[in-house]
């Protein structure tokens, strides 16, 4: 029997189970991991984190090449025990980690580098708050047609890569946001080979306030189900409606999700855009547990 110390957190109602592993001892199964994850059985949570030295693992290790001083490597699962590349609230509420665990040190206004599976994710500080650039984005080249419950018919969705899989799709009022149904996971038809998250969205109305952009957005997280956030979807809705918009469209978007609200920054690098995530992060409780 093993007894771990554990954090609970969450990023606007995206909850988690944080666990401090420096030197990468721990080896915990997807069933393990999936255990602690669980609502009634377990801690619960729509994923478990892992904090592990970068260069006690081959993926952090590579990182490390590039960037040496990303001491931390964010290993994330969702609920079912799968493993994810990146998670947009995750990665913030991992850093109040770090700093509330006195593995790391980032002052307001500084910059921690943290290795995740999509590489390197720069987090600022804010007065209050996050912000991850979660670097180059992509339009996967999908427009997959997407089923879901609720939905009368179905729509055309935007396949997106921010690091993990997202397919957004556009709906027509906020009457059709509420009465989806995403106790089950959209169909989506092709499949997508790696499965993807998939975000529902409506533009406000006005769609544009003092130059921001905003949207309503709910998601069904792959390996979690709906959830009350997901950063990387945000982003990935963002950047969606942008696209839709065409021309002129703003590149500092608010995204309102059923656990608050969420800003996304699209910026210019000489490398090609980036696309940046700020919000709360915050840190519940933490306790022990026997596996
Ligand atoms: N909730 C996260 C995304 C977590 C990973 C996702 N379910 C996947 O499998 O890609 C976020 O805030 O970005």
């Amino acid at each position: 029997m093993t007894t771990l110390r554990f954090t609970k957190g969450h990023g606007t109602g995206n909850d988690f189970v944080l666990l401090s592993d420096p030197d990468g001892a721990l080896s915990l199964t997807p069933a393990q991991r999936a255990a602690l994850a669980d609502r009634r059985f377990g801690i619960g949570g729509d994923g478990v984190i892992r904090a592990v030295r970068s260069q006690h693992l081959p993926a952090g290790r590579a990182v490390l090449e590039h960037e040496p001083d990303a001491e931390w490597f964010m290993d994330y699962t969702n609920a079912d025990g799968s493993l994810a590349e990146m998670c947009g609230n995750g990665i913030r509420v991992f850093a109040r980690y770090l700093i509330e665990e006195g593995l790391a040190e980032l002052p307001p206004g500084g910059t921690l580098p943290i290795a995740t599976r999509a590489g390197i994710v720069d987090v600022h500080r804010l007065t209050a708050g996050f912000a991850a650039d979660l670097g180059r984005w992509r339009l996967d080249g999908t427009e997959p047609l997407v089923r879901a419950r609720g939905l009368p018919v179905a729509r055309p969705g935007l396949g997106i890569d921010v690091g993990n899989p997202h397919v957004v799709v556009a709906l027509a009022s906020e009457e059709e946001l509420e009465a989806l149904d995403l106790g089950r996971a959209p169909l989506l038809d092709p499949e997508p080979e790696a499965g993807a998250n998939v975000e529902f969205v409506v533009p406000a109305d006005p769609l544009v306030v003092d130059g921001v952009g905003r949207i309503r957005m709910r998601v069904h997280e792959r390996g979690s189900g709906e959830t009350l956030s997901c950063g990387t979807g945000a982003a990935a809705a963002a950047l969606a409606v942008r696209h839709w918009a065409g021309a002129g469209a703003p590149s500092a978007w608010q995204v309102t999700v059923p656990g608050g609200v969420l800003g996304v920054r699209m910026i210019p690098t000489e490398g090609g855009e980036h696309v940046t995530l700020s919000g709360p992060a915050e840190l519940v409780y933490s306790g022990e547990i026997t596996l």
